[in-house]
């Protein structure tokens, strides 16, 4: 039987050789899981006909990295960058934020997935905890939506002022309360998670936190309106979506000022903006995009495999 030999803080273990784990990390850099089956059995008989029976994690990577460039280079870059990725001793904090329907929850799943994070929490989600928390007379911003919390504004804002992004700040301002217990207690546990959501803005979340060389944070856009608008309507075809597409169509217009600011907070305070477009290429660029600023030695990697 071939052995594994891996670390996990400063301790050696042994396990056996699975064609099945290894498959699983080639599909993560977007191999065809057929051909991942067949590409981490050529692994297994090479490693047979070479009478390995006690191989290190690191050795390994490097054997299915070369014969991954000879067959397609592409999927070989990807994979390197994600092992580099995993390998950070750190846990991984990413934050991605930006307006109502641009994708953020789905991205976040793909990010998590491609990276192998377990962990992961919507906004909306710490909101709603909040909310039991918080009465509705002390916050009640905190009850309504990112786009309608100009409504519950107890003074109008004077009227040189967009009423829409006052509510909205305001409302971002108390969830940030809660996102940044999640990232203190995910950083004291030392595990890596993905926030995202509409109350993940550049400028909001506490400086200390959101400079730490593992917490990195995107904002995903969707310039053209009508491709923007027409996620509502694909999530609403979706059976199990329980959220009223009327509501999101008529407030279209407060999401979309929404949206702008986001791009303009991101500008301000440096964080990568990315058009969410197609799926494949906005995980491509936060995956790319973690290497270089996140993880030391990323850039290092892309320089050996360019
Ligand atoms: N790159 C993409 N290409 C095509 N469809 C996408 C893409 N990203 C997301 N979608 C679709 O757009 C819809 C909205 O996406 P999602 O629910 O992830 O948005 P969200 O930003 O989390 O919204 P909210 O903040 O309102 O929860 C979903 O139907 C999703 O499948
Ligand atoms: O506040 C918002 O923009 C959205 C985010 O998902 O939440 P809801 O429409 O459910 O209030």
């Amino acid at each position: 039987m071939i052995m594994v030999q891996g670390e996990v803080s400063g301790k050696k273990y042994t396990e056996p050789f699975s064609k099945g784990v290894l498959a699983r990390s080639l599909t993560r850099a977007e191999m065809d899981p057929n051909k991942a089956y067949t590409f981490a059995s050529k692994i297994e008989a090479y490693l047979k006909k070479k009478n390995i029976d006690l191989i290190t994690i690191d050795e390994l990577v490097e054997i299915v990295f070369n014969k991954l460039k000879k067959e397609d280079k592409e999927i070989a870059e990807k994979y390197m960058l994600w092992r580099r990725i995993r390998e950070h001793k750190e846990p991984l904090i990413i934050l991605i934020g930006g307006a109502s329907g641009v994708g953020t929850s789905s991205i976040a799943f793909e990010v998590a997935n491609r990276l192998g994070i377990r962990n992961m929490i919507s906004t909306d989600m710490i909101r709603e905890v909040m909310r039991k928390i918080v009465s509705r007379d002390l916050l009640p911003s905190l009850y309504e939506s990112s786009y309608t919390a100009y409504q519950s504004l107890r003074i109008p804002p004077p009227p040189e002022l967009d009423e829409v992004l006052i509510g909205f700040r305001d409302h971002v301002d108390t969830v940030s309360v809660g996102v940044e217990a999640v990232i203190e207690r995910a950083l004291k546990e030392g595990i890596s998670i993905v926030i995202e959501g509409v109350h993940i803005v550049p400028g909001f979340i506490r400086e200390d936190l959101v400079n730490k060389e593992n917490v990195a944070m995107f904002v995903l856009t969707v310039p053209d309106e009508n491709i923007h608008k027409g996620r509502f309507y694909s999530r609403c075809r979706q059976t199990w979506a329980r959220r009223p597409l009327k509501r999101y169509i008529s407030y279209f217009w407060a999401i979309r000022r929404i949206h702008k600011y986001f791009e303009a907070q991101a500008r301000k305070y440096n964080v990568p903006v990315i058009e969410n477009i197609d799926v494949v290429t906005t995980i491509d660029s936060i995956i790319k995009s973690l290497t270089k600023t996140t993880v030391k030695g990323g850039k290092e990697v892309a320089e050996e495999i360019g």
